[in-house]
Protein backbone atom coordinates (compact mmCIF):
# COMPACT_ATOMS: atom_id res chain seq x y z
CA UNK A 1 0.00 0.00 0.00
CA UNK A 2 1.70 3.10 -1.33
CA UNK A 3 -1.11 5.68 -0.46
CA UNK A 4 -0.23 9.44 0.52
CA UNK A 5 0.12 9.73 4.18
CA UNK A 6 -2.34 12.24 6.33
CA UNK A 7 -2.07 13.12 10.07
CA UNK A 8 -4.82 11.95 12.23
CA UNK A 9 -5.43 12.39 16.01
CA UNK A 10 -7.02 10.15 18.31
CA UNK A 11 -9.13 12.06 20.76
CA UNK A 12 -10.57 9.13 22.56
CA UNK A 13 -8.70 5.80 23.92
CA UNK A 14 -11.95 3.55 22.20
CA UNK A 15 -10.27 4.66 19.40
CA UNK A 16 -8.04 2.11 17.82
CA UNK A 17 -8.98 -0.39 20.82
CA UNK A 18 -12.33 -1.24 20.59
CA UNK A 19 -13.12 0.89 17.88
CA UNK A 20 -10.64 0.07 14.68
CA UNK A 21 -9.68 3.37 12.69
CA UNK A 22 -11.11 3.76 9.85
CA UNK A 23 -9.73 1.31 6.57
CA UNK A 24 -10.34 1.32 3.11
CA UNK A 25 -12.52 -1.88 3.04
CA UNK A 26 -11.07 -3.30 -0.44
CA UNK A 27 -8.58 -2.35 -2.91
CA UNK A 28 -10.82 -0.17 -4.97
CA UNK A 29 -12.37 1.25 -2.34
CA UNK A 30 -13.37 4.91 -2.17
CA UNK A 31 -14.01 5.84 0.85
CA UNK A 32 -13.39 4.36 4.74
CA UNK A 33 -16.44 4.03 7.05
CA UNK A 34 -16.86 5.97 10.00
CA UNK A 35 -17.90 4.97 13.43
CA UNK A 36 -19.82 6.37 16.23
CA UNK A 37 -18.35 6.97 19.01
CA UNK A 38 -21.08 6.61 21.27
CA UNK A 39 -21.47 6.12 25.16
CA UNK A 40 -24.09 3.81 24.38
CA UNK A 41 -26.90 3.38 21.92
CA UNK A 42 -28.76 6.45 20.70
CA UNK A 43 -32.01 6.73 19.30
CA UNK A 44 -32.63 9.02 16.79
CA UNK A 45 -36.82 9.81 16.36
CA UNK A 46 -38.04 10.02 13.04
CA UNK A 47 -37.02 13.82 11.45
CA UNK A 48 -34.51 14.03 14.32
CA UNK A 49 -30.90 15.05 13.58
CA UNK A 50 -28.25 13.92 15.99
CA UNK A 51 -24.46 15.35 16.22
CA UNK A 52 -22.41 12.17 16.21
CA UNK A 53 -18.44 11.62 17.09
CA UNK A 54 -16.10 10.26 15.52
CA UNK A 55 -13.21 10.74 17.90
CA UNK A 56 -11.17 11.54 14.90
CA UNK A 57 -9.20 14.56 14.12
CA UNK A 58 -7.60 14.41 10.35
CA UNK A 59 -5.80 17.43 9.19
CA UNK A 60 -5.19 16.92 5.49
CA UNK A 61 -3.21 20.18 5.13
CA UNK A 62 -2.68 20.21 1.43
CA UNK A 63 -5.00 22.40 -0.13
CA UNK A 64 -5.06 20.45 -3.10
CA UNK A 65 -6.96 18.20 -0.83
CA UNK A 66 -10.74 17.65 1.27
CA UNK A 67 -12.33 15.27 2.78
CA UNK A 68 -16.29 14.28 1.96
CA UNK A 69 -18.28 12.97 4.27
CA UNK A 70 -20.94 10.83 2.28
CA UNK A 71 -23.92 8.27 3.73
CA UNK A 72 -24.05 4.76 3.16
CA UNK A 73 -26.46 3.45 0.79
CA UNK A 74 -27.57 0.77 2.86
CA UNK A 75 -28.46 2.57 5.74
CA UNK A 76 -29.73 5.72 3.85
CA UNK A 77 -31.58 3.84 1.53
CA UNK A 78 -33.08 1.21 3.69
CA UNK A 79 -33.50 3.14 6.93
CA UNK A 80 -33.40 6.60 6.00
CA UNK A 81 -29.86 7.33 8.07
CA UNK A 82 -28.57 10.14 6.03
CA UNK A 83 -26.74 13.49 6.92
CA UNK A 84 -28.42 16.96 8.38
CA UNK A 85 -26.25 18.78 5.88
CA UNK A 86 -26.27 15.84 2.79
CA UNK A 87 -22.98 16.07 2.54
CA UNK A 88 -19.80 17.16 4.84
CA UNK A 89 -17.16 18.99 3.76
CA UNK A 90 -13.81 18.94 5.48
CA UNK A 91 -11.61 21.80 4.74
CA UNK A 92 -7.80 20.87 4.68
CA UNK A 93 -6.85 22.97 7.53
CA UNK A 94 -9.57 21.50 9.54
CA UNK A 95 -8.40 19.64 12.67
CA UNK A 96 -11.23 19.60 15.04
CA UNK A 97 -12.64 16.25 15.46
CA UNK A 98 -15.06 14.76 12.38
CA UNK A 99 -18.26 15.51 13.57
CA UNK A 100 -21.09 13.22 11.44
CA UNK A 101 -24.66 14.90 11.88
CA UNK A 102 -27.31 11.98 11.34
CA UNK A 103 -30.59 12.83 10.12
CA UNK A 104 -33.55 9.85 9.84
CA UNK A 105 -35.64 10.98 7.34
CA UNK A 106 -37.21 7.80 7.83
CA UNK A 107 -40.88 7.37 9.68
CA UNK A 108 -39.71 5.06 12.19
CA UNK A 109 -37.18 5.52 15.09
CA UNK A 110 -33.59 4.40 14.20
CA UNK A 111 -31.34 2.54 17.23
CA UNK A 112 -27.53 3.65 16.55
CA UNK A 113 -24.97 1.47 17.96
CA UNK A 114 -21.71 2.79 19.27
CA UNK A 115 -18.83 1.68 17.31
CA UNK A 116 -21.46 1.37 14.07
CA UNK A 117 -20.02 2.40 10.67
CA UNK A 118 -22.50 5.43 10.33
CA UNK A 119 -20.93 7.30 7.11
CA UNK A 120 -18.21 7.24 4.79
CA UNK A 121 -15.12 9.08 4.82
CA UNK A 122 -13.39 10.25 1.00
CA UNK A 123 -10.31 12.26 0.28
CA UNK A 124 -10.83 14.29 -3.05
CA UNK A 125 -8.68 16.52 -5.12
CA UNK A 126 -9.61 20.44 -4.90
CA UNK A 127 -8.53 23.10 -7.07
CA UNK A 128 -8.81 26.72 -5.81
CA UNK A 129 -8.73 29.11 -8.37
CA UNK A 130 -9.14 32.54 -8.58
CA UNK A 131 -12.14 35.18 -9.76
CA UNK A 132 -11.70 37.18 -12.38
CA UNK A 133 -14.22 39.50 -13.28
CA UNK A 134 -15.46 40.07 -16.95
CA UNK A 135 -18.23 41.56 -19.13
CA UNK A 136 -18.44 38.70 -21.62
CA UNK A 137 -17.97 35.17 -21.93
CA UNK A 138 -16.18 33.46 -24.78
CA UNK A 139 -19.95 31.50 -26.79
CA UNK A 140 -19.73 27.97 -25.30
CA UNK A 141 -22.39 25.04 -26.98
CA UNK A 142 -24.79 25.53 -23.63
CA UNK A 143 -24.58 29.45 -23.10
CA UNK A 144 -26.97 29.86 -20.19
CA UNK A 145 -29.31 26.65 -20.64
CA UNK A 146 -29.72 24.71 -17.35
CA UNK A 147 -32.76 23.03 -15.15
CA UNK A 148 -33.75 20.63 -17.54
CA UNK A 149 -33.04 22.91 -21.03
CA UNK A 150 -31.90 19.96 -22.70
CA UNK A 151 -34.97 18.32 -22.21
CA UNK A 152 -36.16 15.44 -20.29
CA UNK A 153 -35.26 12.26 -22.05
O1 LIG B 1 -20.12 17.06 8.26
C1 LIG B 1 -19.24 17.87 8.64
C2 LIG B 1 -19.06 19.12 8.04
C3 LIG B 1 -18.07 19.95 8.52
N1 LIG B 1 -17.29 19.57 9.57
C4 LIG B 1 -16.21 20.45 10.03
C5 LIG B 1 -15.00 20.38 9.09
C6 LIG B 1 -15.12 21.59 8.24
O2 LIG B 1 -13.85 22.00 7.76
C7 LIG B 1 -15.75 22.57 9.21
C8 LIG B 1 -16.52 23.68 8.56
O3 LIG B 1 -17.47 23.11 7.70
P1 LIG B 1 -18.35 24.05 6.74
O4 LIG B 1 -17.50 25.11 6.12
O5 LIG B 1 -19.13 23.17 5.85
O6 LIG B 1 -19.38 24.66 7.81
P2 LIG B 1 -19.76 26.16 8.10
O7 LIG B 1 -21.13 26.11 8.64
O8 LIG B 1 -19.49 27.04 6.91
O9 LIG B 1 -18.76 26.50 9.29
P3 LIG B 1 -17.48 27.46 9.30
O10 LIG B 1 -18.03 28.82 9.49
O11 LIG B 1 -16.68 26.97 10.47
O12 LIG B 1 -16.76 27.29 8.00
O13 LIG B 1 -16.64 21.79 10.02
C9 LIG B 1 -17.47 18.34 10.15
O14 LIG B 1 -16.77 17.95 11.08
N2 LIG B 1 -18.44 17.52 9.68
MG1 LIG C 1 -17.56 27.23 6.03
Amino acid sequence: MNHPKVAVKLLDPRLGDSLPLPTYATEGSAGMDLRALLDEALVIQPGETHLVRTGLAIHLADPGLAGVILPRSGLGHKHGIILGNTVGLIDSDYQGELMISVWNRSQKPFTMEPGERLAQYVVVPVVQVQLEVVTDFAASERGAGGFGSSGRH
